[in-house]
């Protein structure tokens, strides 16, 4: 086949991954939410390079109580913005057991009042402020242990189908010409 020849070959169907429709809408009053998935960066327990967050249900949305490590280091002793970052967004990625239906990250804010110091706990709180269509709007906090709020975060979530998972999907404003 040349190089411009067009390619009729079909890609093999993937696969829906257990973990996808193994989502419940948990309880309230739940013990720890299962992570999405083994090696999620950010909840997986199999993965060593994770933060392994656990979070529950509350009353308003999920929290959880968390540690920052020296893997997640920035300035000596500080974590790394990138790092409380992504412990946010997996917060928010863990809020949506409440909501029931698939959702990713369209757009993440985050306010660093004060630096978030490694090997010490902190207190994330996240829940959802508004829905609107697919849109869903998004807080959290991180609370010291005198319950002085030192991050605040928003997100945009959009609830996607599950083939938004399978397929590889190229940006709509792609132009990929020279
Ligand atoms: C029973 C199930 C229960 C729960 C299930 C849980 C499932 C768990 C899922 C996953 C676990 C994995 C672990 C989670 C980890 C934490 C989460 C992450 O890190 S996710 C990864 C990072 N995020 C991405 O990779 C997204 C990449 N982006 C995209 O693929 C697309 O942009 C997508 C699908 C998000 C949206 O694309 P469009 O084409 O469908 O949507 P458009 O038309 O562009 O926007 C929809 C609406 O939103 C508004 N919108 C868009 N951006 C906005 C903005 N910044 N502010 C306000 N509105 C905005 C638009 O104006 C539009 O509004 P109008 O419908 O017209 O009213």
């Amino acid at each position: 086949m040349t190089e411009n020849t067009p390619s009729t070959h079909t890609p093999e169907p993937r696969q829906v991954p257990d973990w996808i429709p193994a989502f419940p809408v948990l309880a309230p009053d739940s013990a720890d939410l299962p992570p999405h998935h083994d090696h999620c960066l950010g909840c997986g327990p199999a993965n060593p390079h994770g933060h392994q967050l656990r979070a529950r249900r509350d009353a308003h949305g999920v929290h959880a109580h968390h540690r920052f490590d020296s893997r997640h280091v920035g300035a000596p002793a500080i974590a790394h913005g990138g790092a409380v970052a992504t412990v946010l967004d997996e917060l928010f990625g863990l809020l949506l057991y409440t909501v029931g239906e698939p959702a990713v990250t369209r757009h993440l804010a985050i306010d660093y009042l004060a630096p978030i110091l490694l090997d010490t706990p902190y207190t994330l709180r996240a829940h959802i402020h508004a829905r609107d269509g697919r849109k869903l709007h998004l807080q959290a906090t991180i609370e010291n242990d005198h319950a002085h709020v030192i991050t605040t975060a928003t997100a945009l979530f959009l609830t996607v189908d599950v083939n938004h998972f399978l397929t590889h999907n190229t940006p709509p404003h792609t132009d990929n010409t020279p």
